[in-house]
């Protein structure tokens, strides 16, 4: 089997080696020139798989994208051509929860806002709206929940529609699919005249897909609106973000939010099996990790969201990618996803615990909680 494969791919020769011949390429750069001979596709979200590019590939029976987004796959194209495909549900919403979190508790930090204070309001319940509020609770905070279709399908309320949140919320965090037809079109989801009705002093996180937010709309409006906060992730005409907003945000990051190591491992087991289907088992994560645990952390018996911030940047300091983006621009986005493969999750920090009731906010973060030693550590 001839395997095409984007270079920045996690464990492709511990998966995939032994299915056939692997070849490497820089995912922007994957084009029709290459797809000849190829039987298997895999793929992240910066290459097009356009049906321009199928028609290039006849060979072509398997497209696997290790991510959760799939709006950069034709899958009209894919389904008629009879090409398998998948993408990899949740493997980084854990990443993009943890992002979130600290997003979030820099700017409760900077503006001297207790995050529990804040009325919070999540648009998409999947995956990482999911992994976002498990963490938000972790912290004894509830949030408001925005997400039509998961509402019409019976799922468990309350919920509230986005006109709500937008009333409602202090801070509004975005994980929706780029959609951009239907019934719940997310194409520029805030437009200009959403975005003018968030509440004073609201933040607004976007993690998801640049184009849900119109991104000249929010240039306009913060420039008009200081009051508010923005943390952005992703952004219209990546790789060139547009440098007035980037200018404009509190928190700048080059479409990392879901990037861990073992987000990215998730993603490529998961494509994976779907190519083998029960064939040959998948590696495990621990083996495909290894044993890299970060050295373990004795906490004090009370956190604020300041010594919480300090934690999480032990694992992961979101403060300093967000300097390192800004001096990357304009012709480094590519150089700081690169820069960001090797973070890992929350899991891989053992934390020992002050009180019990610590233990259990810290599990439910994500940490590793382990018993006092013989040392006091
Ligand atoms: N910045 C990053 O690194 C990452 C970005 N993403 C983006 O986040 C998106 C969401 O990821 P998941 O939560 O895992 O997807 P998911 O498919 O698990 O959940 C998406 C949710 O959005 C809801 N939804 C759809 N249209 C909506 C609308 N108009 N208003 C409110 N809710 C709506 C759906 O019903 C669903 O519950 C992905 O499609 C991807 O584009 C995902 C991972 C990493
Ligand atoms: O999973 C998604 O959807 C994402 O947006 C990814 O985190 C983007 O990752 P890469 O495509 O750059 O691997």
């Amino acid at each position: 089997m001839k395997i095409l494969a984007d270079e920045n791919m996690a464990s492709l020769d511990p998966l995939f080696a032994d299915l056939g011949e692997v070849r490497r390429l820089p995912g922007r750069a994957i084009g029709p020139q290459d797809l000849q001979d190829v039987d298997a596709l895999l793929v992240r979200s910066v290459t097009k798989v356009t049906p321009e590019l199928l028609a290039a590939a006849p060979a072509l029976k398997f497209v696997g994208t290790a991510t959760i987004g799939t709006d950069h796959l034709a899958i009209e194209a894919l389904e008629q051509r009879g090409i398998r495909w998948t993408n990899a549900p949740g493997c980084n919403a854990d990443a993009v929860g943890e992002y979130v979190l600290q997003a979030l508790l820099i700017l409760a930090v900077k503006t001297c806002k207790p995050l529990a204070g804040q009325t919070i309001g999540l648009v998409g319940l999947g995956n990482t709206g999911s992994a976002v509020q498990k963490r938000l609770s972790a912290l004894g905070i509830e949030v408001l929940r925005c997400d039509p279709p998961k509402q019409r399908s019976g799922a468990a309320g309350p919920w509230f529609s986005l006109a709500q949140l937008i009333e409602r919320c202090d801070v509004i965090s975005l994980h929706v699919p780029l959609i951009t037809d239907g019934d719940d079109p997310t194409l520029a989801l805030l437009d200009e005249a959403r975005l003018g009705m968030l509440k004073s002093n609201a933040w607004l996180v976007n993690a998801c897909r640049g184009e849900v937010v119109d991104n000249d709309a929010l240039i306009r409006v913060k420039a008009r609106r200081p009051d508010l906060r923005l943390a952005l992730d992703v952004w219209e005409g990546e790789p060139r973000p547009k440098a007035a907003l980037v200018e404009l945000a509190d928190i700048a990051t080059a479409h990392i939010a879901g990037y861990s190591v073992e987000g990215k491992i998730r993603g490529s087991q998961m494509l994976h099996q779907a190519l083998v289907q029960g064939r040959c088992p998948t590696p495990e994560m621990a083996t495909l990790l290894g044993d890299n645990a970060l050295p373990p952390r004795q906490l004090e018996a009370e956190l604020d969201d300041a010594d919480l911030l300090a934690l999480i940047r032990s694992v992961y300091d979101l403060a300093e990618e967000d300097g390192l983006f800004r001096a990357a621009l304009p012709d480094g986005f590519d150089k700081r996803r690169q820069a960001n493969l090797a973070r890992r999750e929350f899991s891989a920090l053992p934390v020992v615990p002050a009180t019990s009731k610590q233990a259990k906010m810290l599990a439910n973060l994500g940490f590793t909680v382990e018993e006092k030693n013989e040392h006091g550590i």
